[in-house]
């Protein structure tokens, strides 16, 4: 399995861009509330510890994974200087399809935002079968999926600056 004793967030072999020019927006889930604010944690770290001013990191609460996607239209709408948001959720398969239409509407939907406004939305909405799972990606043997979401934002602010011109 692809992440089988993997750790998802280490970036040792890549380049990261300095994050100090950049503005961002970061969204974060309240269901799973322990997980979700592990995983913000890691991508704030992440954020500040590549050069990012905490002056320049906005934070928000929504209720659930399932409103990321109005809170990034809405980030994005009336906020034209972020360079990134970062949405950050953990939707834990339940006993009824519920999950399935929550993940697919929140994939798609942060897809379509970061399209709407040509602004790097990032998808760090952990989709688990179970809370070991969702453990393992929010500080445990698999990383942290915030600090992947951060550097993601990071990365993709400055290709999005290089592409401009
Ligand atoms: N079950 C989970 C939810 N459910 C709530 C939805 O996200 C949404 O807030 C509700 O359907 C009202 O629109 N949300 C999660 O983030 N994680 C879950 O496991
Ligand atoms: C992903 C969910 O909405 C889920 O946790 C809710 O649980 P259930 O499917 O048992 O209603």
């Amino acid at each position: 399995m692809a992440t089988q004793l993997k750790n998802l967030s280490d970036f040792s072999a890549t380049e990261i861009p300095s994050a100090s020019p950049y503005k961002f927006a970061i969204a974060v889930a309240e269901w799973n509330a322990e997980i979700t604010g592990a995983l913000y944690e890691g991508a704030y770290q992440s954020l500040i510890s590549n050069g990012a001013l905490a002056d320049n990191i906005y934070s928000y609460n929504v209720p659930g994974s399932f409103e990321l996607t109005s809170a990034a239209d809405l980030l994005l709408k009336n906020n034209p200087e972020l360079d990134a948001v970062i949405c950050l959720g953990c939707v834990i398969q339940g006993e009824t399809k519920h999950f399935d239409f929550i993940c697919d509407a929140v994939a798609n939907g942060l897809s379509n935002v970061a399209v709407k406004y040509s602004k790097p939305v990032i998808f760090g909405v952990l989709t688990t079968n179970n809370q070991q799972q969702a453990v393992d990606r929010a500080g445990g043997k698999h990383g942290n999926k915030g600090d992947e979401a951060a550097i993601t934002a990071i990365k993709m602010a400055k290709l999005a600056e290089t592409l401009k011109g």
